[in-house]
């Protein structure tokens, strides 16, 4: 499978070039960073510190992409969704590992998705997926009497809150309750809050050091609390997911896809 990273001066980019170079059956193709970045014109290889792989950064995604069967994308909202128009036109997989993406961003991913094959998640790891679906099961077991918190922590370069696993996980326990995460999560407590609503979803944020992400979902009770937690320790596994998605994806209808799909853990 012919694929392109875009953002590939990134700290995903460069891992991301890194194990298309080293997985069987696909050839790195592209690797695109914005108009005026110092990385213009260098060797992808070089940049991934993988060797000379013969592909240089450039600004041209259109160009890159119509001799692409995918593309690799953890950059920042705004490009992802320029960049899913443009997979749009040239028919092909768009993985999107951006987080802090808002409803309109959806929308156009959405319309995008009626040509490009979308594969979009907060998090492409398999253990944060298979703990999405611990969490649903856990919050349609133990309902409003235990309350649920969202725990998490990052390196100190991480630019939005709450993580896209957080709102991930977050999804999940409220699926499980059957409510609208969006009605009922608590992003920021500050102040004389007054006590906590039941059933509300709570979400708390640390920003640190190097940590390459950290999450725990607490279910508070009374007397009793059950906490289910992830720990990346290597930004590898999520650029071992995001290929593994491309790769699924390569032979699929154009749609929107997750993760989950990808794994084939839609319900545990
Ligand atoms: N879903 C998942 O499993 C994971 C998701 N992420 C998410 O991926 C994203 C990137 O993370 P990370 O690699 O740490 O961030 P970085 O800031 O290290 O990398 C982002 C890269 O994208 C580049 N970029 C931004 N806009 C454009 C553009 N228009 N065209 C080309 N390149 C562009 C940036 O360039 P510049 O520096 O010039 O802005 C930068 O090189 C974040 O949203 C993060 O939350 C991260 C890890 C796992
Ligand atoms: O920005 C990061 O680094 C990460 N972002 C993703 C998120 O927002 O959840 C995934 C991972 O935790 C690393």
């Amino acid at each position: 499978m012919r694929l392109v990273v875009v953002g590939a001066a990134g700290r995903m980019g460069r891992m991301l070039i890194k194990t298309v170079a080293e997985t069987e059956g696909c050839t790195l193709v592209g690797a695109i960073e914005r108009e005026g970045s110092p990385a213009l014109g260098h060797d992808a290889g070089l940049l991934a510190a993988v060797g000379l792989l013969d592909v240089d950064v450039t600004d041209d995604p259109l160009t890159v992409f119509a001799q692409a069967d995918g593309v690799l994308d953890f950059t920042a909202p705004a490009a992802t969704t320029a960049f899913a128009a443009l997979a749009a036109q040239a028919r092909i997989v768009h993985v999107i590992g951006t987080t802090g993406l808002q409803e309109p961003d959806f929308t156009k991913l959405e319309a995008a998705a009626r040509h490009a094959r979308i594969i979009q998640s907060g998090n492409m790891s398999l253990g944060v997926n298979l703990l999405a679906g611990l969490v649903r099961k856990v919050a349609a077991t133990l309902g409003e009497d235990f309350d649920i918190e969202i725990l998490e922590m990052h390196h100190r370069m991480k630019v939005d809150a709450p993580s896209g696993t957080a709102l991930l996980l977050g999804e999940a326990a409220a699926e499980g309750r059957r409510i609208p995460l969006k009605e009922r999560s608590v992003r920021s407590r500050d102040g004389h809050t007054g006590a906590r609503n039941p059933g509300d979803i709570g979400f708390a944020t640390m920003r640190g050091g190097s940590v390459v992400g950290e999450h725990s979902v607490i279910f508070a009770g009374a007397g009793e609390r059950l906490e289910l937690s992830h720990r990346a320790e290597d930004r590898s596994i999520f650029a071992r997911g995001a290929v593994r998605a491309a790769l699924w994806g390569f032979d699929k209808k154009p749609g929107f896809y997750t993760m989950a799909d990808v794994l084939g853990l839609d319900r545990l």
